[in-house]
């Protein structure tokens, strides 16, 4: 039986204020990660703006979290499909686009950047958004493997800047990193962590490290398996299966490759190889340079080639 007592109500109001305090939440990038992030902020209630470069792109973010709303709602509202219909409605609602990350930042309390892995992008995004954006709101990153305190230092809100790093695909993982720089304050990683929580995740706390938790383990694994294979000890397929029925993964290595993305697993690997190139465990692979060099990205593949298709069309003389 819990007590209440004095200083319980007292933590318990300001974990509420917190969690009310992060309300209108701006998220930049509508790939992979940035529309399944705006997708569980929107469905938790939040508000969101999610920004890209193109009207292209955001429209397709937009069809793509529809279609995984649609997958949520079949499986919650089972019984009353015409709720699921209200539920998905409801949600998109609560999201609106942007190609203008300046201008929509001055009305919002959170940002989460999900935009390419490359420090030298989100240091010039952070930095100029740091200028448009009220005292109040935190800045966060949801990189793989970039030090956030890295991407901090183009901003002058180290205190409020963390990281928040979700999963793939974001609306079926529970977890998300809550990432404390050294300049982090104790109240900006609070409210990072209570952020997490309203969107019905499970919040873990780490240090500003090379990979968080799961990526310094889930790296060099992923490596070691393409190496693996490119020693010729065993095909994608059987390293796969292995994987899946004889250490209860999901998926294998191989699979998550795909699921990830080939280039996002590139710049994790280069980035890292770059810092500590004498790492056996962050040695560039051959296999993986050349699929990307050919522009097999993985599952995005035929979403990319889509977008360039709808983008020549628009561009093309008789549309313009
Ligand atoms: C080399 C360097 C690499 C580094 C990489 C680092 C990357 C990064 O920093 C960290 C990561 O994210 S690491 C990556 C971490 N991630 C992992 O490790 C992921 C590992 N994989 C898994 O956990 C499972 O395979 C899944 C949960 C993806 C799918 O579950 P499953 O049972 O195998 O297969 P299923 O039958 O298809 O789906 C069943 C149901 O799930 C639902 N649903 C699924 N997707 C949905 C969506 N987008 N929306 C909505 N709903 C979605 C849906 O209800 C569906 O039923 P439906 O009737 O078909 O609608
Ligand atoms: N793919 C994963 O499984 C995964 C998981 C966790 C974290 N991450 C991290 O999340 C981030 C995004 O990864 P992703 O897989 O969603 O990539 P993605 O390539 O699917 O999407 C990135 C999006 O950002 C947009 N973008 C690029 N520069 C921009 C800018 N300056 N302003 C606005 N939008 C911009 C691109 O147009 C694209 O739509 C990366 O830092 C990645 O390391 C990825």
């Amino acid at each position: 039986m819990a007590f209440i007592t004095r200083q319980n109500i007292r933590s318990l109001s300001s974990s509420a204020a917190l969690r009310a305090a992060i309300k209108h939440v701006t998220v930049i990038g509508g790939g992979l990660m940035g529309a399944g992030i705006a997708q569980v902020a929107a469905s938790t209630g939040h508000s969101v703006v999610l920004v890209d470069t193109s009207e292209d792109i955001l429209k397709k973010s937009t069809k793509g979290i529809e279609a995984s709303l649609k997958r949520v709602a079949k499986k919650k509202f089972a019984e009353k499909p015409e709720d699921g219909e209200a539920f998905v409605q409801k949600v998109l609602k609560n999201i609106s686009t942007s190609t203008d990350a300046v201008s929509v930042v001055q009305g919002t309390d959170l940002v989460v950047e999900a935009i390419v892995e490359n420090l030298k992008v989100k240091q010039d995004l952070f930095g100029a958004l740091d200028k448009a954006a009220p005292e109040h709101t935190i800045f966060a990153s949801n990189t793989s493997s970039l030090p956030i305190a890295d991407i901090a230092s183009s901003t002058a809100r180290l205190d409020r800047f963390g990281g928040l790093h979700f999963f793939n695909p974001v609306p079926m993982m529970k977890l998300v990193e809550v990432i404390k720089a050294p300049a982090t304050s104790q109240q900006t990683f609070d409210a990072l962590l209570e952020f997490s929580k309203a969107l019905g995740k499970h919040p873990v706390s780490c240090k500003d490290t090379p990979g968080f938790i799961v990526n310094r383990l889930l790296v060099p694994y992923m490596l070691e398996a393409v190496r693996l294979h490119e020693r010729g000890h065993g095909s994608k397929e059987d390293i796969d299966v292995a994987m899946k029925l004889g250490a209860g993964y999901p998926m294998g290595p191989f699979e998550l490759l795909d699921y990830v993305g080939l280039d996002t697993s590139k710049f994790i690997i280069d980035g890292w190889h770059e810092k500590d190139p004498d790492n056996p465990l962050f040695a560039p692979s051959p296999l993986l340079n050349k699929l990307v060099a050919e522009g097999k990205l993985g599952k995005k593949t035929a979403w990319v080639r889509n977008l360039l298709q709808t983008q020549n069309v628009n561009n093309s003389p008789e549309n313009t």
